[in-house]
C-alpha cells in the first residue's frame, strides 16, 4: 500500500463576520484529498482560553492582523508536517502542540493550530471517503443536536442597554432538527414583527440576533415568549436558554453591569437567576457567574442543577484542566466546547469525553466573530452533543451551520435530534 502523505499546508489571511482578520488554512494529502478550514474568534473571550496570536501592527488592519499567526503556519508547522510519517489526526495535533511547546499556544497561536488541526482531519476524512461527522463520530453518530437559537442579543456582542449577552430560543418540543430549525425561524421573525411595531430597532447584534433597546433585561424575556406564543408555540415546546458572560461583569468587589450600572455581590447575582428561573420556562443559563468565582458557581450548582443546564463557558474554555477543576468542585453540570479555547481537534474531543465521562451535558458553540467555516456542525454530531448553538436563524456566518446539520440530517435519514432525550 502507497502511504499517504501531507503534501501540502496553506494558510491565508481572510476575514471573518465582524470584517477582521483570522485564520485560514488548507491541508491537502498526497493522494489530492483536500481540506480546509477557518479558525473563527470571540468578543467576550475568557481569560483563561488558549492564545489568539495577532499582529498588533496599527499600519495593517488596525493591529488586527494575523500575518504572523499565518507566517508560522508556512514557516514552522508546514515543513514538519509535510514530512510527517504516519499521517492521523492524533499525530498531526500531537505535533501541532510540541511546535508551539508553550501551555497555553502562545507560540504559533490558537488561532493557527486550530485551522490547520480541522483543515487536516477533513482532508483525512476526504480520503476516506467520508463526511467529516462520520470520520469523526463513526456508526455512533447517528443523531442531531437540538439547536439554541439567540435571537436577542445584548452585552459586548451588540450597542444596545442590555447587559445578557445572548436570549436563545430551544425547541425541545419539535420532533425533528428540521422542524426545530423552521420553529427558530417563525420565532425569530415573529419577534422582527412584535419590535417593529413597537418603534423599537430591528438592527441586530454580532450574531444575528436583534439588538434594540428595552426598559430592562426581563423585557427581553417578556418579549420573546410574546414572540413564541404569537408564532403558535407554547412554552413546553420553546423554552429559554441565557448566555450571561458575566465574566463581563467581574468588578473588584463583586459584579458590575456596564450597561445599566447594576451592582451584584454573587450571592445577589445567584439570587436574581433563581428569580427569574422560578418566573420564566428558562432551561439552561451560560456564564452565570465569573470565569474565577468557583465557590459560586458551586452554590448555583446546588441551588439550581437540578432543574436547569449551568454551562460553564470561560469557565472551562474547553480546557480538561479547568474541566477536572470543575468537576471536583460540583461547579456546573454542562460544558461550552470551543475549538478555538484549545486549539486543537483532540483537545477538544478530550475535553467533550471527560466532561460526558462526568454526567454533564454537551453544548457545541460558534464564536461571536465567525466565518462559513461548519466544523462545529459535524463535530457536534461526531461526539453526540445534546445541544449546538450557532446564533440567530440568520446570517449566513451562523445559518451555515444549521444548514450544515440539515443536508447531515437529510443525506443520512437522520432527523431526531438527540438532547431531548427522545
Ligand atoms: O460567549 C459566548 O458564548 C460566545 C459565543 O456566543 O461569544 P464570544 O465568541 O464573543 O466569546
Ligand atoms: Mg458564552
Amino acid at each position: 500500500m502507497k502511504t499517504m502523505k501531507i503534501q501540502k499546508v496553506l494558510a491565508t489571511e481572510i476575514l471573518d463576520s465582524r470584517g477582521t482578520p483570522t485564520v485560514g488554512a488548507t491541508v491537502i494529502l498526497s493522494d489530492g484529498s483536500v481540506g480546509t478550514a477557518n479558525a473563527p474568534s470571540g468578543a467576550s473571550t475568557g481569560k483563561f482560553e488558549a492564545h489568539e496570536k495577532r499582529d498588533n501592527d496599527r499600519k495593517r488592519y488596525l493591529g488586527r492582523g494575523v500575518k504572523k499567526a499565518v507566517e508560522g503556519i508556512e514557516e514552522t508547522v508546514a515543513p514538519v508536517l509535510e514530512n510527517m510519517q504516519r499521517v492521523t489526526v492524533q499525530n498531526i495535533d500531537r505535533m501541532l502542540i510540541e511546535l508551539d511547546n508553550t501551555k497555553n499556544k502562545e507560540k504559533l497561536g490558537a488561532n493557527a493550530t486550530l485551522a490547520v488541526s480541522l483543515a487536516a482531519a477533513k482532508a483525512l476524512a476526504a480520503h476516506y471517503k467520508q463526511p467529516f461527522f462520520r470520520y469523526l463520530g463513526g456508526t455512533n453518530a447517528q443523531k442531531l443536536p437540538v439547536p439554541m437559537m439567540n435571537i436577542l442579543n445584548g452585552g459586548a456582542h451588540a450597542a444596545n442597554n442590555v447587559d445578557i449577552q445572548e436570549f436563545m430560543i430551544v425547541p425541545v418540543g419539535a420532533k425533528s432538527f428540521s422542524e426545530a430549525v423552521r420553529t427558530g425561524s417563525e420565532i425569530y421573525h415573529t419577534l422582527g414583527g412584535i419590535l417593529k411595531q413597537r418603534g423599537l430597532a430591528v438592527s441586530v447584534g454580532d450574531e444575528g440576533g436583534f439588538a434594540p433597546n428595552l426598559a430592562s433585561d426581563e423585557e427581553a424575556i417578556e418579549v420573546i415568549l410574546e414572540a413564541v406564543s404569537s408564532a403558535g408555540y407554547t412554552t413546553d415546546e420553546v423554552k429559554i436558554t441565557l448566555d450571561a458572560a458575566a465574566s463581563e461583569w467581574t468588578a473588584n468587589d463583586g459584579y458590575l453591569l456596564p450597561k445599566r450600572g447594576t451592582k451584584y455581590t454573587s450571592a445577589q447575582l445567584i439570587a436574581y437567576w433563581e428569580k427569574l428561573c422560578e418566573k420564566y420556562p428558562i432551561c439552561s443559563i451560560e456564564d452565570p457567574l465569573g470565569e474565577e468565582d468557583w465557590p459560586a458557581w458551586t452554590t448555583v450548582t446546588e441551588k439550581l442543577g437540578k432543574k436547569i443546564m449551568l454551562v460553564g463557558d470561560d469557565l472551562f474554555v474547553t480546557n480538561s484542566t479547568r474541566i477536572r477543576e470543575g468537576i471536583g468542585r460540583k461547579a456546573a453540570n454542562a460544558l461550552l466546547v470551543k475549538p478555538n479555547q484549545i486549539g486543537t481537534l483532540t483537545e477538544t474531543l478530550a475535553a467533550v469525553e471527560l466532561a460526558k465521562e462526568n454526567g454533564m451535558k454537551i453544548v457545541m458553540s460558534h464564536r461571536s466573530g465567525e466565518t462559513e467555516d461548519t466544523s462545529i456542525a459535524d463535530i457536534a454530531v461526531a461526539v453526540n452533543a445534546g445541544f449546538i448553538k450557532s446564533g440567530a436563524p440568520c446570517r449566513s456566518d451562523r445559518t451555515a451551520k444549521y444548514n450544515r446539520l440539515l443536508r447531515i440530517a437529510k443525506e443520512n435519514e437522520m432527523d431526531e435530534m438527540y438532547g431531548t432525550g427522545k
